[in-house]
């Protein structure tokens, strides 16, 4: 009798939506797994549990995948699940993301029980977001929007929007496609307008790097066009040094052998942007996104970031 998988996850309903995927997927793609062979551990991150103070003032990256590593480290798990997007892009030794599902859509959405699109808000509404990089580029092209913070899963969110706590939100679209919720969209925002964060819409998978047979059990559902894709926009990230709490937008596409990556860096508010674009060799990602960092670093300035991390400080509560 062979063991069974222990997959871990977080508790949110969007977290179990994608472990409970990828268990699916393991047992579709192997003769001799059945869905007893797999166990889904639900683990509780320090992100799940601080929920009235803001993220960056409780420790900074890799809240809501700490507790989960620990498990992979302790052998209590055999893989865990993630939003690409929540990665910090630093792992700690010995762990690997072996694999990344085939991509759902990258864009952003806009959720809201009074306006019928993002521009229609009326003058100096209030739109509800933790997201630095949806701040920006909602004050880019509505200064006049009173932006305030907005924490918690999905579902926390969608409550403080019907409570009236804010006029609209923004989402991701995968998110609410992988809960079957795409009813609450009121608004697709487009791919120029709202560039999504590094990594948006894809799922992977998390594992000890010498786990040879969890290496292999996970191979056939890795997806080779993504995995390209967020190389290149985690580098961009990387050379930025940016967490999930920095303004940074990037986003890449394939075209027969060649990726190209559009990557972006902005003020707080939106008023100075640093975008640029670049093409390579698909599997040269990495270095693309790296070289577009140092571009964007150089263009934007010591003095930038100085400000940047200031505002940041001063804009968290
Ligand atoms: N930070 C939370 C988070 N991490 C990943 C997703 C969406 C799913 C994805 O991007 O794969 C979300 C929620 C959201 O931004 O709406």
């Amino acid at each position: 009798m062979q063991q069974t998988i222990k997959i871990g996850t977080r508790g949110s309903v969007l977290a179990l939506a994608q472990a409970n995927d990828v268990k699916a997927k393991l047992v579709a793609a192997h003769a001799d797994l059945t869905d007893e062979s797999i166990e889904i551990v639900v683990i509780k991150t320090t992100g799940d549990i601080i929920l009235d103070r803001h993220l960056m003032t409780a420790g900074g990256k890799g809240l809501f995948t700490k507790e989960l590593e620990d498990a992979l480290l302790s052998g209590d798990i055999d893989c865990a699940v993630h939003s690409s997007k929540d990665m910090p892009t630093s792992l700690p030794d010995g762990l690997a993301l072996t694999a990344f599902l085939p991509r759902e859509d990258v864009r952003d959405v806009f959720i809201s029980p009074r306006a019928n699109n993002f521009m229609g808000m009326q003058e100096g509404a209030t739109l509800g977001t933790a997201s630095l990089r949806r701040r920006a580029l909602a004050l880019r092209l509505r200064p006049d929007l009173n932006v305030v913070t907005f924490r918690g899963n999905v579902q926390t969110r969608l409550r403080k929007l019907n409570e009236g706590q804010a006029e609209a939100t923004f989402l991701a679209r995968a998110g609410l496609n992988r809960m079957g919720m795409e009813a609450e969209i009121t608004e697709t925002l487009s791919l120029d307008d709202f560039p999504p964060a590094p990594a948006q819409g894809a799922v992977t998978v998390e594992i000890k790097d010498t786990n040879t047979h969890m290496q292999e059990r996970l191979a056939p559902l890795h997806c080779l066009d993504t995995a390209a894709q967020v190389t290149a926009e985690r580098a961009f990230l990387a050379s930025l040094d940016g967490s999930c709490r920095t303004p940074i937008a990037a986003v890449a596409s394939l075209s027969d052998d060649m990726v190209t990556l559009r990557a972006l860096l902005l003020s707080l508010d939106g008023t100075t942007v640093f975008e640029e674009t670049g093409t390579s060799d698909r599997d040269a990602g990495a270095a693309l996104g790296d070289t577009l960092g140092q571009k964007i670093r150089a263009q934007a300035g010591p003095e930038f970031f100085e400000t940047l991390k200031r505002e940041i400080e001063a804009t968290i509560e």
